[in-house]
């Protein structure tokens, strides 16, 4: 707890007032996407990462402005790495042996010999072969180019929101589905385990990145809706399956954490990798939806049951209607439902391009990308204030104003 009596990590809804915020700055790691990988990296296209950069810190002002703490990931990894212990442990589990093979010994001290600043860096933006402070040996580096990666790139990271998510008194860190973002949980990891700022800090460990179980399965925070009143609300997508959703939902219902996890399945599409490319709570009512896919997700309620024996079990029911069940969920006799705009075109063009993919700062404010117009007037006559940013660029990575944050204190309903 900091002097102004604001938890420092709690996250008690989607849309009370925002406290803190983790985020991270297009950073090196963009400027080495090009359209041969771009594909691999998750991205639909290349970014002019200078004005990318100015766009995002029109982004960090806004919040700032409204008040909002913002902190940037690639400063708490650097300060992190300042420990000796937390260095070895990410170099640990960032470089193993059956990788590196004929070099791992001479990576492990070339990287151990950096400067936090630059160690952080290419951890994130990744290494070449003409960067590496020494010749490698081995087939690997025989046949390698000067511009292979060593260390990959790691654009996502701008997407803060989907590595870790804050739900209520504790983190979830996410095991991620696609191999091109596995290892930015490494770097959640070791800031919420090392940083000053979190190593002593009080609070519970929902997921830990693993795999789940027998059967691998992921879950990444853009699914995880925590929409309040001892509520979350989950996506079943192309990055988000049942096994891990069962899992949070136990977790949390161990530490009485919440009583109900609402679960709806999308299409396992790229347009709509996680839930909040479809729908965001704007409101202490209202949601944001694409109707296409929102009205056609079935949902279920997952709440804790405790058998004869007194072990705590999650009973699985399926709902009628989904905002049926928000409203429930959330004591509303109903709750209001915004849709994307523009006609069917042009709400599929302003749902690829983010449209309802909005970072709430406080009941009925939120922040938008510029560009879906009529997404953002038919909210404002509907009385929700929306702040736009710039998002030609930012939104290159199918990502918008909730996706590039990870809120770590906001306030409850
Ligand atoms: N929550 C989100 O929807 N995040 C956007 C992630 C975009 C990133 N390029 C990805 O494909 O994972």
């Amino acid at each position: 707890m900091k002097g102004d009596g604001i938890p420092d990590f709690h996250v008690a809804s989607e849309v009370g007032a925002l406290r803190r915020v983790l985020l991270h700055r297009p950073d090196l790691s963009l400027q080495r996407l090009t359209p041969s990988n771009r594909h691999r990296l998750l991205f639909d296209e290349v970014l002019w990462v200078r004005r990318a950069r100015e766009d995002h810190d029109a982004f960090a002002d806004v919040l700032r402005e409204r008040g909002t703490e913002v902190l940037y990931l690639g400063d708490l990894l650097s300060e992190t790495l300042d420990d000796p212990a937390a260095r070895d442990w990410v170099l640990s589990e960032r470089l193993s042996e059956a990788q590196y093979g004929s070099f791992h010994g001479e990576l492990l001290r070339a990287l151990g010999g950096m400067e936090s600043a630059q160690l952080a860096e290419h951890l994130i933006g990744g290494l070449t072969v003409a960067e590496l402070p020494f010749r490698p040996t081995g087939l690997w580096a025989a046949a390698a180019d000067e511009t292979d990666f060593v260390l990959p790139p790691l654009p996502n990271h701008l997407f803060a929101r989907d590595p870790s998510a804050w739900i209520y008194g504790g983190v979830m860190i996410s095991a991620m589905a696609h191999p091109a973002r596995w290892r930015e949980t490494v770097h959640l990891k070791a800031v919420y385990r090392f940083h000053p700022r979190f190593a002593n800090a009080d609070f519970h460990t929902w997921l830990d990145g693993e795999a789940h179980g027998p059967v691998a399965s992921t879950i990444e925070g853009g699914d995880v809706l925590v929409v309040g009143n001892g509520t979350v609300l989950v996506g079943l997508s192309e990055r988000t399956d049942g096994h891990a959703v069962d899992l949070l939902a136990r977790r949390l219902f161990e530490k009485n954490a919440a009583r109900r996890v609402i679960a709806v399945r999308l299409p396992r599409v790229r347009a709509y990798m996680h839930l909040d490319t479809v729908m965001t709570m704007v409101d202490r009512d209202a949601f944001c939806v694409f109707p296409e896919v929102v009205d056609r997700m079935k949902a279920w309620s997952l709440r804790p049951e405790v058998d004869d024996g007194g072990a705590l079990g999650v009973q699985v029911t399926e709902e009628s209607s989904l905002f049926d069940a928000l409203a429930d969920a959330l004591d509303l006799d109903r709750v209001r439902v915004l849709t994307t705009g523009g006609d069917q075109y042009q709400a599929e063009r302003e749902q690829w391009d983010d449209g309802n993919n909005l970072l709430t700062l406080e009941p009925g404010v939120v922040v938008a990308y510029d560009r879906n117009v009529d997404t953002n007037a038919r909210l404002q006559r509907a009385g929700i204030e929306v702040i736009t940013i710039p998002g030609s660029e930012l939104g290159r990575g199918r990502g918008g104003a909730r996706c590039m944050s990870c809120p770590i204190a906001r306030d409850g309903l």
